[in-house]
Parts: structure tokens; sequence; C-alpha cells
């Protein structure tokens, strides 16, 4: 929660365990309210605005009350590889649906998989369908959730090769992030001892909410998400779009956000590591001298950035028997990774990289820091804040 010059008000934080998709929804709802509840009473009735974001392309379908007709499809889930050669016919080449993750094959897969008419459910982000449980608006969704469902953000409408698809007409009306849509139903003022005045607003990107909170906010200032996966947003005066490489470009006021986000990174780090021993062995790593082995870290096969390739296998040989060696191998590789992405966005034109914010769980590590400084060449700057939640509350106290 922050005022009107930024200054943080109140913060509050909840965790959850793994969680059965089938329960997903339920966590999530719980999760909001108790977070909202976690907030002074005292000040919790001076909230004027609530934005929410969420994670990009965790999409579901709901019925007219709003309750989950289907377990929600994750960010990363890519059972929408089935519907690819569908959309190659009719996408534009290098649009960002042509991905087996994206909003759009998971809302063909969707409507290939639920039985019955889909003409009385709403297709919703995670954002917009927890904005809902607040507002009781349901079919509304941001440009920045809605890019990977194939919304314009530069036309603000749906493209016209859309109509060819079986869609049904389901999809959420897009509005700019940060709009007001309406304030809190009287129950959830009650419930949560909200002001009846409180307006919700359309929300974000987990990511571009991170990237807003980092502090970076000029044409060539990055922001790389070392969170469970590796998320690169490099601010751009030009757009750039390349399904090869998994490259998009989200809408940033008259600015564009370049970049993608790789199915590397921190989950691959914990499946091997405890983030103790992660913190130990990352002591003992030498960060000047280039680690010689050359890994493809993933949890399983496919990737979205900087290779868009579902099947691609994950490269993790040979394994040293030195867990110190095996982790700088690792370190290095997920830095190389992040510097060929980083490449390839200046060469298909996006602005020079000047610097480089860094977010997520990977940020506190200062022996990466130094390996990923050698790789990229340019300074690599602490997030001005370091909750994404922070980039999400800007959207309505300044609206972009
Ligand atoms: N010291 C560390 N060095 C590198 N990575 C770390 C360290 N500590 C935690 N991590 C990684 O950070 C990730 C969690 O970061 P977080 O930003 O919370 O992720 P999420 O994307 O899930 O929100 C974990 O996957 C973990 O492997
Ligand atoms: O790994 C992810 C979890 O959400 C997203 O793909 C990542 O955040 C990038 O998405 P976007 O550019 O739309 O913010």
């Amino acid at each position: 929660m922050i005022d009107a010059t930024g200054a943080v008000q109140a913060e509050a934080q909840w965790a959850f365990a793994a969680t059965p998709l089938a329960e997903l929804t339920a966590i999530w709802q719980s999760t909001l309210y108790r977070l909202i509840e976690q907030i002074p009473a005292s000040i919790r009735q001076d909230i004027t605005r609530i934005a929410i974001d969420g994670t990009s392309a965790t999409v579901l379908l709901c019925d007219r009350q709003g309750t989950p007709i289907t377990e929600p499809l994750l960010y990363n889930d890519g059972r929408g590889i089935a519907m690819m050669e569908q959309l190659k016919q009719i996408a534009p080449a290098n649009s960002v649906v042509l991905s087996a993750t994206s909003s759009l094959a998971k809302l063909l897969w969707l409507i290939h998989h639920t039985p019955g008419t889909l003409e009385n459910y709403y297709f919703l982000h995670q954002a917009d369908w927890l904005a809902f449980l607040l507002h009781g608006k349901l079919g509304i969704s941001d440009y920045h959730n809605a890019l990977k469902l194939g919304y314009d953000p530069e036309k603000l409408e749906y493209p016209s090769w859309m109509k060819q698809l079986p869609l049904p007409p389901i999809l959420p009306k897009v509005l700019a992030p940060g709009t007001p849509v309406g304030d809190v139903t009287p129950e959830i003022a009650s419930r949560l001892g909200l002001h009846p005045d409180c307006q919700v607003c359309t929300g974000t990107t987990d990511s571009i909410a991170a990237f807003l909170a980092s502090g970076a906010k000029h044409p060539g200032e990055a922001l790389t998400s070392l969170g469970s996966t590796l998320v690169l947003k490099l601010l751009s005066h030009t757009r750039v779009e390349n399904a090869d490489y998994g490259i998009y470009s989200h809408r940033l006021g008259n600015l564009w956000l370049t970049g993608g986000a790789s199915n590397t990174g921190g989950a691959v780090l914990r499946q091997f590591f405890s983030d103790r021993e992660l913190e130990e062995l990352s002591h003992q790593i030498n960060p000047e001298q280039e680690s010689p082995l050359d890994y493809y870290p993933l949890l399983k096969r496919g990737d979205r950035f900087p290779i868009n390739d579902p099947d691609l296998s994950p490269k993790l040989e040979p394994q040293p028997a030195n867990p110190v060696e095996f982790l700088h191998g690792l370190l290095e590789s997920i830095a190389r990774i992040e510097a060929r992405g980083y490449q390839l966005l200046q060469q298909l034109g996006a602005t020079p990289l000047t610097c480089v914010y860094t977010a997520g769980g990977g940020a506190k590590n200062t022996t990466w820091t130094a390996i990923r400084q050698r790789q990229l060449q340019v300074a690599i700057q602490p997030p001005r804040h370091i909750e994404a939640a922070y980039g999400t509350a800007l959207f309505v106290r300044n609206r972009f």
C-alpha cells in the first residue's frame, strides 16, 4: 500500500505451499482476502484504489457467477501445443500467441476440451479473476495480461485474424492497466473493512510490475527477474516481435517493454540445492573465472525464450562430483542465456542496453551478480523496490 508520494504505508505477504491445481483458485481467493486483512484496520479504510498483478498467461474459465469451471492453466502449462498448427495457419508469423504457453493457445485447448457450449463462460486471466472477486464485474482485462491472448496494444483492439478462430463471445473487454473498473462490492467492503468507495482497477502482469518497482524508467534500462523463471524486460523506443526467439513487446505509455521469459531459472537450482546450500556454495565460487560447463538448465523439455521450442531438451550433463563446480556451471549457463537474450533484443532493434536491475530470489546472490556482470558488460543495479506489488500500485497512483 503506497501513498500519493510513493511512500510505502503498509506491506503484507502470504506464502502458500505447493497446491493441487484443483484447489488453487480457492487458495488464491483466501490469500487475497488474508493479504487485505493484514493491512492495519485503521488505514485499510483509507485505501482509494486497488490493482492486482498476476502471473502472465495463467488463465481459467468461469461461469456467469464467476465460479471457475476448470482448474486454472498456469503460465508454463504447455498443453496448448496441440493447438499450434491451427494457430500457425491464422496468426501472423511473429505473433506472441505462437507459443504453446500463450493464453490464446490455452483458450483454444479449453474450447476443444470443455464439453458443451462455451457461450456462458468467461475466459479470464488470474489477475482479472482476482479483481472480479473485489468489484464483481466479469469479462474485463488489461492490455498487458491480454497481450498473449492476441490483443493488439498498438491499435487497442483484437486483431481481425482472431475473427477466423472459433472463439466464443467471451473474450474479455480490454482496458489500459490501472483503469478504474468499479467500486468494491458492498459485501467485500464490509467483509474486508474497506471503504465502500474504494475503486478496483485493471491490473498488469507480475514481470511488468517488477520492472516498474525496480525504478527502471529510461529507454535502455532493463530488469532481469531471477525468480523461478528467468524473465528479461528492456525498455525501448521500438517494438520488437520475433516468435522464433519468443520475443515480444508490451506497451508502456509511448514506449515498449521488449523481452521474453525463459523456463530456466531458480526453479532448476532448487531441484538440486536448498536456498541455504545456494548461499553457502556460491561463496566458494570464483566469479571472475568462467565455468567451462555449458548447460541449458530446464526442469522439463521446452523453452520459450531465447529459444522458442516446446521440445527443447534440458542439458544438465556432465555433472561434476563437486557441488561448487556444478552450481558454478548452472549459474554461468543461466547468465549466458540472459546475455544471449539481451543480445538478441538489441540485434532485433531494441534500444541499446545501458543497465540492468535485478529482481527475484536470485538477486541477492552477489556471486551470481558478478558472473552476470562479466557476461553482460553493463552495470547491474539492485531494484529500488523488491516487491512487484509496488509497481502495480504505481499504475493506480500515476497511470501510465
Ligand atoms: N542465494 C540464491 N542464489 C540463487 N538463487 C536463489 C537463491 N536463493 C533463492 N534462490 C532462487 O530464487 C527462487 C525464488 O525466487 P522468487 O523470486 O521468490 O521466485 P518466484 O518466481 O517463484 O516468485 C528459487 O527458485 C530459488 O532457487
Ligand atoms: O514466467 C512468467 C510468469 O508469469 C511470465 O511468462 C513472465 O512473467 C513474462 O510475462 P509478461 O512479459 O507477459 O509479463
